[in-house]
């Protein structure tokens, strides 16, 4: 049996066993990299046991301490340059976007609306092309190492449907929401009315609770696009939609351009601001995920800090519209509240969370220079906190997954920074480097072809 190969073991439900190196974060700014580390995963995919500093002849012991015939199952033994890490959490993305990333770069959010992105989204009317679209979408996500996403689909309810079937099937662990929206978009692309908004997000809630009973991977998520394109009495219904489920979270758009702060002031005059518009309507809560947050007022920071909300910081959008856009992460990370990065495709036009850490690191050091240093630029750690433990909780799932503490769901990627047969990207590893070094190189140079595999919850997921 010991000769069995990991996928062969997998498929017999038996559990996983690695030793080698593992990183990932414990807090905000506390990176912890474990050498000569045995991880093993039962066969829910759930993290059973983590014990660094094991020597490989120790191995067979602890795995009969643990309850297991010791040579039942393989353990894979990562080399110099291999290591695992948690997979990564995209808190923001448009699936119906994944189409038309890098169309329409350098113009305003509502001219790319009006003439890019609603006649995208529109397609996914047609269920054959949703079924084809979003499975390469799926896919794609998971070879980037995106084992958590947080989806916004199209307006159209039975293609959001297929979205969720598509996750469940392919192993990504997601959350998916119909897109409410029912003014100022063509009309060709609306919801016909805020009755049946509501009625096809109950059924798509519905139907995500069918297929998956116990929420162990697709959970929906309440999804109005954002004020503009809602009427009050939609925001209304999906607030009420809120209160009847306050298990689901809920995603929206929130202060991301000047355009769209002066739109939604215009068409909600007695608000303040957008906190006080989305409190009103019972839409903002801890369970809620903010995209953007780039003009909080200092009393809507207080205020979404006091809810518990999570923030989507997706800086390649904002800085590839039509202006330099940068959201206060430190000052946000400092007051306490949660956040997590987003790839924001289609905006974004990189579905690669590392692409993404590295725009968050220019941005900081950007506002870095404008607060003449109060707002210190984010480290490696932060950034790779953001991309896993910090996303994890701004989707309320930290309880379940960012990091390898013992009775998490192993959701994870095999990092293969020496490539032995092909020459990628990243920078050439060399003898004396370190193991941070080679995170370092990874994180800064390498890109998908260095994630050999994908794991959510314990299942290899990668194509
Ligand atoms: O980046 C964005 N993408 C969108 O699709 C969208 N809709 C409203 N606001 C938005 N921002």
């Amino acid at each position: 049996m010991a000769n069995l190969d990991l996928q062969s073991s997998q498929t017999l439900g038996l559990p996983l066993a690695f030793h080698g190196t593992v990183i990932h974060s414990q807090g905000l700014d506390e990176l912890e990299i474990l050498e000569n580390c045995f991880i093993l995963v039962d066969n829910t995919g759930k993290i059973q046991a983590l014990q660094s500093n094991v020597n490989p002849s120790q191995i067979n012991s602890f795995i009969s301490e643990l309850g297991y015939a010791p040579d039942v199952f393989p353990v894979k033994y990562l080399q110099r340059g291999q290591f695992l890490c948690p997979g990564f959490v995209d808190t923001h993305n448009h699936a119906p976007q994944y189409a038309q990333r890098g169309v329409g770069r350098g113009i305003t959010l509502m001219d790319w609306l009006n003439t890019v992105t609603f006649a995208h989204e529109a397609k996914f009317k047609d269920t054959e092309y949703a079924k084809h679209m979003y499975s390469r979408c799926v896919s794609g996500f998971l070879q980037q190492g995106i084992t958590t996403a947080s989806y916004y689909g199209s307006l159209h309810g039975k293609a959001t449907q297929i979205l969720a079937d598509i996750c469940l099937e392919k192993g990504q662990r997601a959350l998916v929401g119909k897109c409410n929206m029912n003014r100022n978009c063509p009309d060709w692309y609306t919801d016909s009315s805020v009755q049946e908004s509501l009625d096809q997000t109950r059924e798509v809630i519905q139907h995500i609770h069918n297929i998956d009973s116990e929420s162990k991977l697709v959970r929906p998520v309440i999804t109005p696009r954002f004020a503009i394109s809602c009427e009050p009495d939609l925001l209304h219904g999906l607030g009420v939609i809120a209160k009847e489920h306050p298990e689901l979270p809920i995603q929206t758009h929130f202060n991301e351009a000047r355009g769209e702060l002066e739109f939604t002031r215009r068409l909600f005059p007695e608000f303040r601001n957008e906190t006080e518009l989305y409190t009103k309507f019972g839409l903002l809560s801890d369970r809620t995920i903010l995209a953007h947050c780039i003009f909080l007022e200092e009393e809507e920071i207080e205020e979404i800090r006091k809810l518990g909300c999570g923030v989507a910081h997706c800086p390649v959008s904002n800085t590839t519209m039509d202006s330099f856009m940068v959201a206060p992460i430190r000052e946000y990370l400092r007051k306490g509240i949660k956040v997590g990065l987003g790839t924001d495709c289609g905006g974004g036009h990189s579905i690669s969370m590392l692409e993404t850490m590295r725009q968050a690191f220019v941005v900081s050091i950007a506002r870095q220079e404008a607060t003449r240093v109060e707002d210190t630029s984010l480290s490696l750690a932060e950034g790779f906190y953001l991309a896993t433990l910090g996303g994890a909780q701004v989707c309320g799932l930290d309880e379940r997954i960012g990091n390898f503490a013992v009775g998490k769901d192993f959701d994870a990627l095999e990092i293969h920074a020496i490539e032995l047969d092909t020459v990628g990207i990243m920078t050439p590893v060399e003898e004396e480097d370190t193991i941070s070094v080679i995170f370092e190189k990874w994180i800064m140079t390498g890109d998908d072809r260095n994630i050999a595999k994908v794991y959510v919850q314990g299942r290899s997921v990668k194509a």
